[in-house]
């Protein structure tokens, strides 16, 4: 596809924002998990505009396709027309193209009316086992629309049909597909492995003409996998109009996909075989997480510090000369920890401390309080198995906000991503006199809770010089750092000691490596 704008130009007078744009060309699924409504569901849920252009109506639910009405090809002409000539449209998404007359037409208008990427998804059998494009179709994809795009997704019967039947059977005929594929014309290929048998791992094949990649996710167990292949190609598609790279797309709707199937793995629509999911992350508990993807940077977790007054107190330094000494030693994140301050003195140190952690961009944590967050404008909240749920924290602070939750299980650790954290605290993996009563895990638990988690882990817990080095070498590739207070702030350098722990640190990090 050009790489270029379609040249529409907004109204005068005030500056305007651009909105990525994706333009859906697909069919209408009356049941809403495929299709259209996917499109648009996806685009939403990734922070972009949809428009569409309806090839055919479908009558269809979670049992099968019960009628299929193909629009007339003018009309299908005269929808790409009006949105494409006038609406400033990044990326052009084909679902279901139901005729060679449909197929030609696009490829025409696309032509008169470049943009900047074409994701096609060479719908031809809904999931529900219904033929939606015939073979007639093939020759005209072929010719006409697969050397236009920039990434093809077909599953593996699409694939094996656009490759005249080709069998595929195993990850290395999906590799040599992809690579088949190619040579037709589009500038990157995504062979869809979910249907191949016996693996735990849902396994795609991404071909950029150069390197072969290998894209792991793990297969979710559920009914609700109705409208995966549009909606995948959809976050593509949203994902290149955001600007992304092309493979940076496939990995970011990947995961997207992943979660989304995760999180509605329960939701019960329908009586058939095959149900929608959410893509919005709303209906199974009214939260809104899926756009926040990417906010957090799991590296923030490194070393963590954790403040406590009366320590600071103890060696007379001001909470914010403390926090100052953290970050100078090499502290990725704070977090402001005041177990016994009335709340309007906790939020004037916090608005303190939100200065200061600002000025350094290293992000500033609240202990517990979501409202003194809220008040100070900090960049998030920890909260504990007894503070605020996390999910509550999360409708309250908004997508953006971090939240951590501290866990000591594998089941905790399984809702704290379901609620929408952002990464998870485990401890105490050693003894320690900072928190009273709290059960000490040691490494072995640390690894259980690490290894059940799908979001990042912090391990604290009466870590210091001695033992930093060990927690990081058990080698768990989410578990990102140490969070610490008394080896940092029950002493008497808090610069000192901080540079120290971070050397013995990146030292652990890069024997890991
Ligand atoms: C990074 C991090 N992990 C765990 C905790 C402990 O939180 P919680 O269990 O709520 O206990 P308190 O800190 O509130 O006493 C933490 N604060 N930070
Ligand atoms: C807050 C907290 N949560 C689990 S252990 C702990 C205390 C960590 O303090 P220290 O680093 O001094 O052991
Ligand atoms: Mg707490």
């Amino acid at each position: 596809m050009a790489m270029e704008g379609n040249g529409a130009s907004v109204s005068d007078g005030a500056s305007k924002t651009k909105i990525p744009h994706v333009l859906t060309v697909a069919g209408s699924d009356s049941g809403a998990g495929a299709g259209i409504q996917a499109d648009i569901k996806a685009c939403a849920a990734r922070g972009v505009y949809c428009s569409t252009v309806i090839t055919a109506v479908t009558a269809q639910n979670t049992v099968g396709v019960q009628g299929v009405n193909i629009v007339p090809e003018d009309f299908v002409a005269e929808q790409l027309k009006s949105v494409l000539s006038d609406m400033q449209v990044d990326v052009v998404k084909t679902g279901m193209l139901p005729s060679i007359g449909i197929v030609k037409i696009l490829h025409e208008s696309l032509r008169e009316f470049p943009v900047r990427a074409l994701v096609v998804d060479p719908v031809m059998v809904s999931t529900s086992g219904d033929v939606l494009a015939g073979p007639s179709i093939l020759s005209s994809f072929r010719e006409e629309l697969l050397p236009m795009a920039d990434i093809i997704t077909p599953n593996i019967k699409e694939a094996s049909a656009l490759l005249g039947g080709m069998p595929l059977e195993t990850v290395a005929d999906m590799r040599s597909a992809a690579k088949a594929l190619h040579a037709i014309g589009p500038r990157n290929v995504l062979v869809k492995g979910g249907d191949l048998p016996d693996s735990l791992d849902a396994i795609d094949i991404f071909f950029d003409g150069k390197d072969c990649h290998e894209l792991r996710s793990s297969r979710i167990k559920t009914r609700n996998t109705h409208g995966t292949g549009c909606t995948l190609a959809s976050c593509i598609a949203a994902e290149l109009a955001k600007g992304s790279s092309m493979l940076s797309a496939v990995k970011v709707a990947k995961h997207y996909v992943e979660t989304v199937l995760e999180y509605s793995k329960d939701i019960f629509i329908g009586n058939g075989r095959q149900g929608p999911f959410d893509h919005l992350l709303r209906l199974k508990n009214g939260i809104h997480n899926s756009h926040r993807q990417g906010t957090f940077n799991p590296s923030n977790l490194f070393l963590y510090a954790v403040t406590d007054s009366q320590m600071n107190k103890k060696w007379g330094r001001p909470m914010v000369d403390a926090i100052e000494a953290a970050i100078e030693g090499g502290a990725t994140i704070v977090q402001l920890r005041e177990k016994d301050a009335e709340t309007r003195e906790f939020l004037e140190m916090a608005k303190a401390c939100v200065g200061i952690c600002r000025s350094y961009g290293v992000p500033l944590l609240i202990n517990d309080r979501v409202d003194v967050a809220l008040a100070c404008d900090a960049d998030g909240v920890h909260v504990g198995q007894s503070d605020m749920p996390a999910r509550i924290a999360r409708t309250l602070l908004g997508p953006e906000k971090i939240i951590g939750v501290s866990c000591k299980t594998p089941e905790q650790a399984q809702q704290a991503w379901i609620d929408g954290a952002d990464y998870i605290g485990c401890g105490g993996v050693y003894p320690t006199n900072t928190k009273a009563n709290n059960p000490t895990l040691g490494l072995d638990g640390l690894k259980a809770v690490c290894l059940a988690s799908k979001l990042p882990v912090v391990a604290i817990g009466g870590i210091n010089a001695s033992n930093a080095g060990s927690v990081m070498e058990t080698g768990v590739s989410n578990l990102k750092g140490v969070a610490v207070v008394s080896a940092l702030f029950d002493r008497e350098s808090v610069l000192a000691e901080t540079r120290n722990l971070h050397a013995i640190l990146m030292e652990a990090a890069s024997q890991v490596k």
